[in-house]
């Protein structure tokens, strides 16, 4: 629609807009060729490893494009992220959720009702798309020519075979029945080829496929160092290996030459997020560390939102006693902090897509960063059970999740491949990729295999627990 009118001016300009308005350099592989899709008025699916640098890929349109782009995604702390620093980059961004101010929701509605908004990025909630009032004003928009794209983040929440299925997602569909013309963009870190058929199926995106560009880039992150710690509830010796390892980053930063290198950073700003799976575990650990000389704090869905957003805002600015983040599930995603240098999960997550976006919150500065995970059997156990639990609950897509969780145990309990291996090949990747001694099956096989034996509990004595139900836990996040 309104994209054909300027595209040679358009295209010539998308460096200088790059430089001038994003303050990048150049432009990552694809990202020109998505840009361009998008801008020429096609559909786009862009499916991209985490911090390969996908919002880009609907800002830029937004900014030289005429008209509005309105961006879904399901993550309240993306939203208030970005719309900070479009804003901060002098762009017109708003964001419309449950959590907007009253003053400011009348301020957006009434720009949207002029016809000719202002606002070039407007952030919304998939929930937020379904009401009557967002559907009125946007229809207003669109008839005055001015709804220049829809772009879907987190994208496999549409799909009920991705590990997280939003029924809110589903109703995304509206936007192509009720304005046909205009171009959708998905982007996702976390696709297979099924999820993402079932993805532009649902949204009506499977049609005509000249109009359809999908970008496939591989998930390969050769910067993060993948590790399998094996633990068993006999022998837990969590803690003190973490200490041991983190005090033994600290030695090193320490020593010289590296803290000539520093450059008066403090020893002990070792950014990182440790995924715990309950709210009492988070708690507890955060604490047990703190009284161990370790700046940890928790963050669950329970704190009051001040507390909340001060941690935040203490850790992505690494203040003294904010150096890591004891977590439940989901911490981090939105959140573009550049320096995180290890993501470890405490225990042992629920899909193998949860984990390799959590893992993926490491390293975005591109700088070698570890991603290592606490298995024991006993928690596989536990978290089977508590899959088990919600199968017969609506939206529970349970086979996919099964299916996903019995492929991270198997990631787990491999000792015979590379990691970064594994990862490409659960997301459909033929190609071989480069792992520069940054996996422990690379580092030191025969280590692997020797921890492998001598840190899990057997099968034989985890059963007889299972089958007494010791495993049948409820943790809440
Ligand atoms: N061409 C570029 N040059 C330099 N930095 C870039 C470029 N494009 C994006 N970035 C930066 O890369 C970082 C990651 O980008 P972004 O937050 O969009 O990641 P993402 O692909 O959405 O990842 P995730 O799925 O993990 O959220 C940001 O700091 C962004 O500013």
């Amino acid at each position: 629609m309104t994209l054909a009118r300027s595209n040679a001016f358009i295209y010539s300009d998308l460096d200088w807009t790059l430089r001038q308005q994003f303050g990048k350099a150049a432009f990552r592989p694809q990202q020109k060729e998505i840009i361009q899709a998008a801008l020429g008025g096609k559909d786009v699916f862009v499916q991209a490893s985490t911090s390969y640098g996908k919002s880009l890929c609907y800002q830029l349109p937004a900014v030289v494009d005429q008209g509005i782009t309105i961006v879904v995604s399901p993550l309240l702390s993306l939203m208030m992220n970005q719309v900070e620093a479009l804003r901060t980059a002098g762009i017109n961004a708003s964001s419309l959720n449950s959590t907007t101010p009253l003053g400011e929701k009348d301020r957006i509605y009434k720009d949207l009702q002029t016809g000719h908004p202002r606002i070039r990025l407007l952030y919304v909630t998939p929930e937020l798309c379904a009401q009557p009032r967002f559907r009125d004003r946007l229809t207003v928009v669109y008839e005055q020519r001015e709804l220049a794209r829809i772009a879907i983040d987190e994208a496999h929440c549409i799909s009920e075979w991705g590990h997280d299925f939003r029924k809110d997602f589903k109703r995304l569909s509206w936007f192509r029945e009720s304005f046909p013309d205009v171009p959708i963009m998905c982007l996702t870190a976390t696709a297979n080829a099924q999820v993402r058929r079932d993805v532009l199926a649902s949204l009506g995106l499977d049609g005509d496929s000249d109009r359809m560009k999908i970008f496939t880039m591989t998930a390969h992150r050769p910067n993060l160092h993948f590790e399998i710690r094996f633990t068993q509830d006999e022998d837990d010796r969590r803690l003190d290996h973490f200490l041991k390892w983190i005090r033994g980053v600290f030695e090193r930063r320490a020593a010289q030459p590296r803290k000539a290198e520093l450059n008066g950073e403090r020893i002990d700003n070792v950014p990182g997020i440790i995924y715990t799976i309950s709210r009492d575990e988070c708690e507890s650990l955060a604490s047990q560390l703190r009284s161990e000389g370790v700046g940890a704090q928790p963050f669950h869905a329970k704190l009051p939102k001040e507390i909340k957003e001060q941690t935040l805002a203490k850790w992505v600015s690494n203040q003294p006693g904010y150096d890591i983040i004891v977590a439940t599930t989901a911490f981090g995603m939105g959140i573009d902090k550049l320096n995180v240098r290890f993501v470890c999960h405490w225990r042992l997550p629920k899909s193998f897509e949860g984990y390799y976006q959590e893992a993926g919150r490491a390293g975005r500065d591109g700088n070698a960063a570890s991603c290592f995970l606490y298995y024991s059997r006993e928690d596989r156990d536990r978290v089977s059970s508590m899959v088990m639990r919600d199968r017969n609950l609506p939206g529970s897509n349970f086979e996919a999740r099964a299916k996903s969780l019995q492929a991270l145990v198997e990631y787990c309990e491999s000792t015979n491949a590379c990691r970064h291996r594994m990862i490409t090949r659960y997301f459909g990747e033929r190609d071989t990729p480069v792992c520069d001694y940054a996996c422990d099956w690379h580092k030191d096989a025969a280590d692997l295999q020797k921890r492998f034996l001598r840190g899990l509990a057997s099968e034989e004595f985890v059963s007889t627990q299972r089958d007494e139900g010791l495993y049948e836990v409820y943790w809440e996040d």
